[in-house]
């Protein structure tokens, strides 16, 4: 958060220029010193540290199921939760994509839509970690994911916090799940939730609250990716997709023959991976392709050459005998189309520097290998997500089906050789 908010802070921020919006009718709770921040109308709620959450029956997108019940598959509560919470953000994200599109934010001279994205980022990370504390409500909880409230927390914070608080009060309003207002405090409150550092022991969330930022703002592909870490284990996955259509992207250019927009895909260890739309219609199976060919599979990239070296997938492509063009498309929504068989490889190689966080990773990664698929790094390791809020790869990530994976390996071995002898421009 800390490198965007410098920006999110800046006069110049065209939604701190719009006239603040309409404050909802809900009575904001006086001042809590450090104690509970949100505000219930029902009643009776244990005291759930670091937060007080309301419990209640949520309407919406919600089939509770008690974990470790008898005859239910593992983590189904928390698998429950997770798919409400990133519907609910998803909510939240659509309506920020849609007041971007339609003003003249991309076009300003000062380019400041990253400063749009912190809103819906910040709002995003609330309401997953919100949703998730009402719907999982045994152990303690610990996330890990990509805002702090440090800057937010500053004087000069103020009026953007505030516009914060009426989104992700909008957003709960109109989901109706939860009979909730959330205070300025409460916000802040909730952001660090996300503080924790992940590791090999105990269970973890891992969020990304916003994946594919420019995606998002260019009205692109972009994600919320939430995952369970159990004793450095990714266990289960979600990925929200609100641009990626529910049908197979069919033509492989980012259209689809299908017209309903949205995916939400899923997993859980040993149970396979679903699609479902962001409503919640009936989860359907998905698997990976089948092909075994490289000259009949296409594959995934980043949109942004600035995130992967187009030049080294290009020539991985051309040493595997791949003749379609690359796929570019934006986040995580990549690892659920290759899922669902939308394409047969991804390929992701940063440029030098570049650490990976895990919450790029952790909720894709499972949907692909519960769907069939493999994931590794450019060495053919596992991803290990038990190392903390970094992954410790070996040049870049690939994923793709298991009879395409060998050759693949191959391929990004001799690509990644040729470059690296390759002269250096002067
Ligand atoms: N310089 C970079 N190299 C590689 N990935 C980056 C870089 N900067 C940001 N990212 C991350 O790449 C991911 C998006 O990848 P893709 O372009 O394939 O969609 C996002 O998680 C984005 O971070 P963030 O989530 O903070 O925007
Ligand atoms: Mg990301």
């Amino acid at each position: 958060m800390a490198s965007r908010v410098g920006l999110l802070l800046a006069p110049s921020s065209s939604l701190a220029r719009n006239p603040p919006r309409a404050r909802l009718p809900y009575p904001l709770p006086s001042h809590h010193l450090g104690r509970p921040t949100y505000r219930r109308f029902a009643s009776s709620a244990p005291l759930r540290s670091p937060l007080w959450w309301p419990r209640q029956a949520p309407p919406l997108f919600s089939a509770r199921a008690m974990s470790g019940s008898a005859g239910s598959p593992p983590y189904a509560a928390e698998l429950a939760a997770a798919k409400k919470a990133v519907a609910l953000a998803a909510r939240l994200c659509q309506t920020v994509q849609q007041e971007i599109l339609q003003s003249d934010i991309q076009s300003k001279a000062d380019k400041s839509p990253v400063t749009v994205a912190d809103y819906v980022h910040v709002g995003s990370q609330v309401l997953v970690s919100l949703a998730l504390n009402m719907e999982v409500t045994s152990g303690s909880f610990s996330m890990v994911a990509e805002e702090d409230s440090e800057d937010l927390r500053k004087d000069s914070a103020e009026e953007i916090l505030e516009h914060i608080t009426d989104l992700v009060n909008e957003t709960l309003a109109e989901d109706g799940s939860y009979n909730i207002t959330l205070s300025k405090e409460g916000i802040l409150s909730a952001i660090d939730t996300g503080k924790s550092e992940g590791g090999p022991s105990g269970r973890h969330w891992v969020l990304d609250p916003i994946d594919g930022t420019k995606g998002f703002l260019r009205g692109g592909q972009y994600a919320i990716a939430l995952a369970l870490l159990d004793e450095g284990k990714v266990v289960l996955g979600v990925l929200g997709c609100p641009n990626l259509p529910l049908a197979s992207i069919s033509n492989l250019n980012g259209s689809s023959c299908g017209d309903q927009m949205g995916a939400l895909f899923s997993a859980t260890v040993g149970c396979g991976a679903e699609v479902e739309s962001l409503e919640g219609s009936p989860p359907q199976k998905i698997s990976v392709c089948t092909i075994d060919n490289p000259v009949n599979a296409s594959f995934f990239e980043s949109y942004e050459g600035a995130h992967t070296m187009h030049d080294l997938t290009g020539s991985i492509a051309e040493k595997l005998g791949v003749q379609a063009p690359p796929v570019r498309i934006d986040s995580q929504a990549k690892y659920g189309a290759l899922a669902r068989g939308d394409g047969a490889i991804y390929l992701r190689f940063p440029h030098k520097g570049y650490k990976e966080k895990i919450w790029d990773h952790a909720a894709g990664a499972i949907v692909v290998t519960e769907a069939g698929g493999v994931v590794t790094d450019a060495s053919g390791n596992d991803l290990d997500f038990s190392k903390g809020r970094f992954l410790d790869v070996d040049t870049g990530i690939i994923a793709t089906n298991k009879q395409l994976m060998p050759s693949l390996l191959k391929s990004v071995q001799e690509a990644i050789k040729e470059k690296s002898q390759a002269p250096s421009p002067l």
